[in-house]
């Protein structure tokens, strides 16, 4: 569904990218792990062109969405993604975050909108907050919104970019469960975490990045287990 090739990023003449080539699978949850400031988010946010690389190519669904002349808005809607620091619209209902950018950028109507983000809602478990606005909720609940929000794109692939770094840690096992229901259910994901005891229960594949590039990858059992790159050992020791 997505392959990357030689992908590099360089802010400001510093190059954080160093050749990234990756591939991901319909239906497959790759978690990406690795040290503070490894480039993990970059090459996130380089997936869906939130950072413009430097080099390489990025193929989405058989498109080459590097391309010059291509549309990334159509792509972006195929692409959701959740942030560190949920997003919501401060000044809108649970509801209207949710049904905002259906109906202006899908074009469905109001009542259409509506029913999938009760759907949603009863997904994420939070029909009783349909009505409630951003600043009356915790953070774990507004980081769910904020994946309804996303799935009612009807995304092809999910990105998360670290979804759980600003939580407090009473709320971070409740959007990890939403993040495992949506796995479960065959959605394509793409994960940047640090949690470990997450990525190893249902990450599909585990990318271990260190200093700009892909160290190593793997089932998250031989990552976990068995890491063959003395990067990934002693990371792993550190935080494990
Ligand atoms: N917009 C930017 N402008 C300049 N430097 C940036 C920018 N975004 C990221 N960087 C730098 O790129 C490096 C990699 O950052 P990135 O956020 O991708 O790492 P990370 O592996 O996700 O780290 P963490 O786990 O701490 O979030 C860091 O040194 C960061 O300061």
């Amino acid at each position: 569904m997505i392959t990357v090739k030689d992908l590099h990023k360089s802010f400001s003449k510093v190059e954080i990218l160093k050749g990234i080539s990756a591939e991901i699978q319909k239906g497959e949850v790759v978690v990406v792990i690795g040290p503070s400031g490894s480039g993990k988010s970059t090459f996130l946010r380089c997936l869906n062109l939130l950072e413009q690389p430097t080099s390489g190519e990025i193929m989405f669904e058989g498109e080459q969405i590097t391309a010059k002349n291509h549309n990334i808005n159509a792509t972006r809607e195929k692409m959701g993604m959740v942030f560190q620091q949920f997003n919501l619209f401060p000044h809108k209902s649970v509801l209207e975050n949710i049904t905002l950018a259906p109906m202006k950028v899908r074009g469905q109507s109001r009542s259409d909108a509506e029913k999938v983000a009760d759907e949603l809602l009863k997904t994420v478990g939070l029909q009783d907050k349909r009505n409630a606005y951003p600043s009356q909720l915790s953070g774990g609940q507004k980081q769910r919104i904020a994946i309804a929000r996303a799935l009612a794109m009807q995304p092809h692939v999910m990105l998360f970019d670290e979804p759980t770094s600003a939580l407090d840690p009473e709320m971070v096992g409740e959007v990890l469960e939403v993040m495992k229901k949506l796995a479960e259910n065959g959605m394509t994901m793409v994960i940047v975490t640090h949690e470990m005891g997450f990525a190893r229960e249902v990450g599909d594949r585990i990318l271990f990045m260190d200093g700009g590039r892909i160290v190593e990858e793997g089932a998250p059992d031989q990552i976990f287990s068995n890491p063959s790159h003395p990067r990934t050992r002693e990371f792993l020791s550190k935080v494990l």
